[in-house]
């Protein structure tokens, strides 16, 4: 999406990437144990489509990508946050203008917040523009058939043959982030990150709640400030006109991300996205996804939870970030709220003890996930507030910087978490319960967790 950084030169603009060779070893996870293998009837067919992605315009640039590492190695020098959220799933159904352009707004509104409550520079990252594959704990579902993994693979649809991986998806995938990716950037060009704008984020349905009234008051003050120093003669206010946002997924369907790998200046990058993850499933030490992402020049981060050991995390920077690069490499604790300030504090000692540059993010989401009376798979906002809080006092125990949230939010008003200022009970979740895997945080629950979390960076 727009960036703010300097134009490119046109030494960089003229030296198009090009498609990898062998000297990457970009293969290599083909030989490497892989968790959560997606089960292609017809590996054949998954290489032809990999052949076309391979002669695509990949979706972002090496230089937006450069851009958002050194954004995050502010980050993990303590001067900034990283704020990232989006859907669990997107699906190609949902890749609707509207749909961007709510999330998009949910997560401006959210990072003003934070800026302005935390006085800190807020690194967004969106969980867009390719976040189609999902990690599942079982195979098949409840009803017995193969289980849903994202729209890239198979389709949420409950029939045998809609479950039935479908190489074909990843061009759709493809065409889908890239229009998505086309659409934020053009809206984000014409000034929809402008914070003389701050009031159009919020929308009516939002406006009349007590995070929505917070949130206009805030704006208010925003406007006041802008007028000052607009008074005050500072009219060169670009940086408030401009934001840059970048694009995030999970590096799990390797095939579509090694195709949109392309090489420029002497290094490979993952130009399906600015920034990818691995997650908690299928970060094995040894296995496909981390030699994958180990050997691309992106932003990355890794899911950690419960069960991680300090040995573990600190095996895991050794292997991604081995020149030590700040802003490389992200952990992201997902550990629960009753876990976190148990298991979190000699992780942080022991990749701290060792001079690891890491940039510490939490994921309050994932460790938290519960069924509800009526069969729903929910989170509670009183559980993910705590697992951040948690995750607060660890960082300010060990004197390390807390970095960053990442969470599942939609900007559409959704009834998925239980909880928040309009108290979503079991009862409520039927009324739109939306989501293609796991449940977000509505616009309301989203914002009164970025006043909640202002507070707690402030403190
Ligand atoms: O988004 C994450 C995973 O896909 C999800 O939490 C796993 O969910 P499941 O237990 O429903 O498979
Ligand atoms: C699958 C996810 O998370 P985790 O790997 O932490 O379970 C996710 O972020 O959607
Ligand atoms: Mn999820």
């Amino acid at each position: 999406m727009t960036h703010s950084s300097p134009a490119i030169s046109l030494a960089e603009a003229s030296a198009a990437p090009s498609a990898p060779d062998d000297d990457f070893g970009l293969d290599t996870w083909r030989r490497l144990p892989r968790a959560q293998q997606p089960p292609w009837p017809d590996p054949a067919e998954v290489d032809a489509v990999a052949d076309l992605l391979r002669e695509v315009p990949p979706i972002v640039a090496p230089n937006e990508v450069d851009d958002l590492r050194r954004q995050l190695a502010v980050v993990c020098e303590g001067r900034a946050f990283v704020l990232q959220g989006g859907d669990c799933a997107e699906t190609f159904a949902a890749n609707t203008e509207e749909h961007l352009q709510l999330n998009l707004r949910t997560l401006l509104q959210m990072a003003v917040v934070l800026t302005y409550g935390a006085s800190l520079p807020v690194v967004k990252v969106a969980r867009v523009a390719g976040q189609y594959s999902k990690p599942r704990s079982q195979d098949v579902d409840a009803a017995g058939l193969p289980a849903y993994r994202g729209d890239m693979i198979n389709s949420l649809e409950s029939t045998p043959e809609a479950r039935r991986p479908d190489p074909q998806r990843l061009i759709r995938a493809y065409a889908n982030a890239s229009s998505a990716m086309n659409m934020l950037r053009a809206y984000l060009g014409g000034g929809l990150g402008d914070l003389h704008r701050v009031h159009d984020w919020n929308r009516d349905f939002v406006r009349k709640s007590p995070a929505g009234q917070r949130y206009e008051s805030l704006a208010r003050e925003i406007d006041r400030a802008i007028d000052f120093i607009t008074a005050c003669g500072l009219t060169d206010v670009a940086a408030l006109q401009t934001t840059s946002v970048s694009c995030s997924h999970e590096a799990l369907a390797l095939e579509y991300d090694q195709a949109l790998t392309r090489v420029s200046n002497g290094r490979a990058y993952c130009l399906s996205a600015h920034f990818l993850w691995v997650g908690e499933r299928t970060r094995q030490l040894d296995g496909a996804h981390i030699d994958f992402v180990s050997r691309v020049a992106n932003p990355i981060g890794v899911k950690i939870g419960p069960d991680t050991t300090p040995e573990t995390a600190l095996d895991l920077c050794e292997r991604l970030n081995p020149e030590n690069i700040p802003g490389r490499l992200t952990l992201v604790s997902r550990m629960g709220s009753r876990r976190v300030r148990e298991v979190l504090p000699p992780i942080v000692e022991k990749v701290t003890g060792n001079g690891v540059k890491v940039v510490w993010q939490c994921d309050p989401m994932h460790g938290n996930t519960q069924e509800s009376s009526n069969g729903y798979k929910t989170r509670h906002f009183d559980q993910i507030l705590d697992e951040v809080l948690g995750y607060f006092q660890v960082h300010r125990d060990s004197g390390t910087h807390p970095g960053g949230i990442h969470v599942e939010l939609t900007g559409e008003d959704v009834t998925e978490c239980l909880g928040g200022a309009q108290a979503i009970q079991d009862l409520h979740l039927p009324q739109r319960y939306e989501t293609a895997c796991d449940p977000r945080l509505n616009p309301q629950q989203s914002l009164e967790l970025a006043f909640l979390v202002a507070e707690a960076l402030r403190r």
